[in-house]
């Protein structure tokens, strides 16, 4: 057994970096391999979830080759008595079995419709989101009174998924005979397929259009797949003529959706748009001393700060900060300070520091390939390559800087924000038929983040 996890460690340390090794591999243990099943023992609860969605398949394959078999893995929470590294590493505790609880890891993984833990107690509420905010909860008491649909949209990994959670939670708490239904639109796109291939259409017709609440995470992947749409638009119409409250998700604006067919889009634009913007500093500390103290974990606020001014304003990556902290002090015994904060994410910080491409940069390096000034980029000239050029320039700003609308159209020869937003549309939608434009765009930024 020992041998295999060995053997198995050497492939993993081949395909991920030092430091991930270090501080989720190395503290493994093997606690049993039988048949085609490993059990892994993990710190804690932290450890387990992190590694079963970032690590497990890299663990499983790397043990199926040792093993020359397909094996999968799994993870048990190890004794308390176990989490000592040095102790675990001494040779009279290296025999020891850790106790695998085959019921609970074994049992086939079920996904509740609602996750429990995005509710809205759970939800940090500042300037970024407190309109989508507001929207879900008096969607969630009214249903179908006031915003149908309620159309909730912005960038990855900003809470949309847990906004629209909270709301089903919160309404069947409030109304316990509803009939609410959370399905992802790649869910809802997969049982479609297999509704027409199994000749099962009227059932699936039937669950879809006998919703009180029908919540759809991730709308614009159905854009472009046509039969999806259109079976989506008519259990739109049926929920929508009956009364019925839908909430839909999607990464962008219902406009900025490619493919998306208009009736749909016009039907989004029926309702509420509620956007969530990046969170502003202050509101990404108050989520991560939230969500530390939901964990147990204690986190000074000076360590809280420091790692909210690093992450970027995803805040799955900041969660992801968290998880990575605590089971770095948990495996090693050290409280978290921050010494250990800094230690933890030196690499992810370094590397960001370096990805810095400064506005005067971009300026640079578009006046440079288009053969222009910089003042004529600055100007006011209307010609039309001058104002490619300048639009070009709006547009990668956004991009590589992340600054605000307002900052690009200040240092663009104080410009309007809406001229920002006009000319970063623009380029997005060109660049989707212009290879052109593609290329040339790529020709820059691979320049500009070569600099580094
Ligand atoms: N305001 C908030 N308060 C507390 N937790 C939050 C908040 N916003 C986001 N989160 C947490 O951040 C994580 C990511 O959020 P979520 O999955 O809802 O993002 P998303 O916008 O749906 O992302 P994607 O675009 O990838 O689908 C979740 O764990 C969620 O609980």
């Amino acid at each position: 057994m020992e041998n295999i996890w060995e053997e198995s460690i050497k492939i993993i340390k081949e395909k991920i970096s030092q430091q991930n090794f270090e501080t989720w591999i190395r503290p493994l243990k093997v606690a049993s391999i039988e048949n085609n099943h490993a059990s892994l023992s993990v710190p804690n609860k932290f450890f387990k979830d992190w590694l079963t969605e970032n690590y497990r398949e890299v663990i499983s394959e790397a043990v199926s080759s040792s093993t020359g078999k397909e094996v999968l893995v799994d993870f048990v929470i190890m004794q308390d008595s176990e989490k000592n590294p040095r102790s675990a590493a001494s040779p009279a505790r290296k025999k020891k079995t850790v106790e695998v609880q085959p019921q609970e890891t074994r049992r086939p993984k079920v996904h509740p419709t609602l996750n429990p833990n995005y509710s809205f107690e759970r939800f940090v509420v500042g300037s970024s989101n407190q309109f989508a905010h507001a929207a879900s909860v008096a969607v969630a008491e009214q249903p179908a009174k006031n915003y149908n649909p309620l159309f909730i949209y912005g960038g990855v990994g900003l809470g949309k998924t847990h906004l629209l959670n909270a709301i089903g939670l919160l309404s069947m708490s409030i109304y316990p005979d509803m009939n609410v239904v959370y399905v992802s639109a790649e869910e809802f796109m997969n049982e479609l397929i297999l509704s027409i291939r199994f000749d099962k259409m009227p059932q699936f017709r039937e669950k879809f259009r006998n919703i009180d609440c029908l919540l759809m995470d991730d709308i614009q992947f159905i854009a472009g797949k046509e039969r999806t749409q259109e079976e989506f638009f008519h259990t739109f119409n049926t929920l929508h003529d009956s009364g019925k409250q839908i909430v839909v998700t999607s990464d962008k604006f219902p406009k900025d959706i490619p493919n998306l067919e208009g009736r749909l889009r016009s039907r989004f634009e029926w309702g509420l748009i509620a956007d969530i913007q990046p969170p502003e500093i202050e509101t990404k500390i108050a989520i991560l001393e939230k969500k530390a103290q939901e964990n147990n974990i204690l986190i000074p606020t000076n360590v809280a700060y420091y790692i909210s001014s690093h992450a970027e304003s995803n805040i799955r990556e900041l969660e992801g900060f968290l998880v990575r902290i605590a089971a770095y002090s948990s495996v090693t015994g050290r409280i978290i300070d921050l010494d250990l904060v800094k230690e933890v994410l030196k690499d992810i910080i370094k590397q960001r520091d370096n990805d810095g491409v400064t506005f005067e940069e971009i300026l640079k390096a578009v006046s440079a390939k288009c053969n222009l000034k910089i003042s004529d980029i600055k100007s006011q000239s209307k010609n039309k390559n001058i104002a490619l050029a300048r639009q070009m320039t709006m547009y990668l700003a956004r991009k590589l800087t992340g600054s605000s609308f307002p900052d690009i159209g200040e240092k663009i020869g104080g410009r309007d924000h809406s001229t920002v937003i006009y000319a970063n549309n623009k380029i997005r939608k060109q660049l989707e038929t212009d290879s052109k434009l593609k290329t040339l765009l790529q020709d820059i930024e691979d320049q500009l983040l070569k600099k580094n």
